[in-house]
């Protein structure tokens, strides 16, 4: 079990993630001391005030490199693994040193994505970092380059510190980079271009993003998206900023608090007049509107229109771009499963296993459609959500769902979640699996031109979730569409009637929703659950 973290009235947990950019010059490779020592009096002050803070910090190949007189970073993987060897120590005692100027005792974590596969582990890494909080220590985190190969590393240290942020449940990241923040275009190419403050749903900002084709597709701004996205999701406000100010953290988060505050005050001025005579009228007389959405206390369709509350003209809010939390965080298990867990394959089940889901049953085989890589049991998969096509080759007659379901409607986050984008993109790259891909199976019929099991296109398949799953994929192919008294029949036996039990699932944002669904009728999947 993991422990708590001791937190007092108003301590903010901050993780702070700075890339191989913002430590070492990117020619010379020596280490920026001017921005490690402004990281070191910033770290230092919020932990004055009672702060928890983690830094996440790249580097180490970079400082292996100039300990090394090496011009470049090398391509073979075993040369860069021991290059980061040299260099993590070398950054450690750096960081050491300056922190040891204001007597601030810091702790080595390095981590691999296979060191929090396995959930006890991940629970340890979580006990010893709330650990080190307790007795005032900045943990400094680090990929464990020596040991990850390519199918075991977080991939980059934007998703490590997302990850991180988790894991100890922070109340912000900050995403440090070498632009103040996201503009709707690219600023290098449009001058008009225009600074986003605020991302409420970051669902939106991907939409805009793809069509805009703006310098959010670069590389670095991204795998921040990505980064992002899983931090908010887990509870955690996300601010990208400029790496080479790092003072601006305090007065951001300042800023961000005053803005959270004035939307508690406004959501209990809305409850009470709501209570006297109505929410739109309470609505209409509200003085502002702040942006931070509140832990747990109303839905976002109560939000009256969002605008930054301007701030007080002593106050210079520096600038930076502030992803807003999720309202509905998904915590601890689910988080593990969603993030900690890498995915061997993809189970594509129909709308109604999705209701069922979303209802808190288990997901039973005759809600799925088809299955597509190759994993063994306890191993976790992608839940992707597709139309069952009529189809007499891959379902049993157990699978009875309707042909033509209505996509749930997700009535606590108001919106369905988006179509997840093409296997090949940057999100899949940079974030194995959050996204679905048509099974072998499901092309192999198109190219035969058997019928096919599911709709490719309209309406496209997406991903829900993860599960960690009680069978084999061998094994769910032939129970797909069953009724779970028949899983006997058909292997011989019958481990459990469940091929996801609920506690091994785990919902993309739709967790503690129930869909809104009047004209839907019920798969097999979830008559069989009720
Ligand atoms: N873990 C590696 C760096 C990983 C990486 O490329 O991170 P980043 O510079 O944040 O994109 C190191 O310490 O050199």
């Amino acid at each position: 079990m993991a422990v708590q973290p001791k937190k007092h009235h108003g301590q903010l947990t901050i993780v702070i993630k700075l890339g191989t950019s913002s430590i070492v010059d990117e020619k010379t490779h020596q280490p920026l001391l001017s921005i490690l020592s402004l990281i070191v009096e910033t770290a230092h002050k919020l932990r004055r005030d009672g702060h928890h803070v983690v830094i996440v910090s790249s580097g180490a190949i970079g400082v292996g490199l100039r300990r090394m007189d090496i011009e470049k970073r090398p391509k073979q993987l075993p040369r860069a693994q021991a290059l980061a060897a040299i260099g993590q120590c070398r950054l450690m005692s750096l960081w050491d040193q300056l922190f040891e100027h204001v007597r601030q005792p810091i702790g080595q974590v390095l981590l691999t994505r296979n060191d929090i596969a396995d959930r006890t582990q991940y629970q340890n890494a979580q006990n010893t970092f709330i650990e080190l909080l307790n007795m005032g220590v900045i943990p400094i985190v680090n990929e464990n380059d020596t040991l990850a190969v390519s199918e075991i590393k977080f991939g980059d240290n934007d998703t490590l510190s997302a990850i991180t942020a988790g894991m100890v449940q922070a109340d912000y990241l900050f995403l440090m980079t070498d632009v103040d923040c996201l503009y709707d275009k690219n600023p290098r190419t449009n001058p008009d271009a225009k600074p986003i403050t605020v991302v409420e749903d970051i669902a939106d900002l991907a939409a805009d993003v793809s069509s805009a084709g703006s310098a959010l597709g670069t590389g670095g701004m991204s795998t921040k998206i990505v980064a992002a996205r899983l931090a908010t999701s887990a509870g955690v406000t996300t601010v990208i900023t400029k790496s080479s100010k790092p003072g601006n953290i305090g007065a951001i988060i300042r800023y961000a608090e005053s803005q959270r505050l004035a939307r508690v005050s406004s959501r209990s001025s809305v409850a009470n007049s709501d209570r006297e005579g109505g929410l739109s009228s309470s609505i209409a007389s509200l003085k502002f509107h702040s942006d931070h959405a509140t832990p747990s206390t109303s839905t976002p369709q109560e939000t009256p229109a969002q605008t930054e509350t301007p701030p007080s003209e002593a106050e210079e809010v520096p600038l930076h771009t502030r992803f807003l939390a999720n309202a509905h965080p998904i915590r601890d298990r689910w988080f593990w499963i969603l993030h900690g867990l890498t995915p061997h394959g993809t189970i594509y089940i129909d709308y109604g296993a999705w209701h069922a889901l979303s209802d808190k049953a288990g997901l039973l085989p005759s809600g799925i459609v088809d299955v597509d890589g190759h994993f063994s049991q306890q191993e976790a998969v992608r839940l992707v959500v597709v139309k069952r096509l009529p189809s007499t080759n891959h379902t049993s007659t157990a699978a009875s769902t309707p042909a033509t379901p209505n996509p749930p409607h997700n009535h606590t986050h108001g919106h369905v979640p988006a179509p997840v984008p093409d296997r090949n993109s940057l999100y899949e790259r940079h974030h194995p699996g959050l996204v679905h891909s048509h099974s072998s199976s499901q092309l192999l019929a198109h190219h035969h031109q058997q019928q096919p099991a599911y709709e490719l296109h309209n309406p496209a398949p997406f991903e829900i979730g993860r599960a960690v799953v009680n069978y084999s994929d061998v094994e769910i192919r032939r129970i797909k569409g069953l009724h779970s008294t028949q899983i006997h029949e058909a292997l011989g036996y019958a481990d459990s009637e469940y091929v996801a039990l609920r506690e091994n699932i785990a919902l993309l944002g739709v967790e503690k929703s129930r869909p809104n669904t009047p004209s839907f009728g019920r798969s097999a999947n979830e008559a069989e659950a009720h």
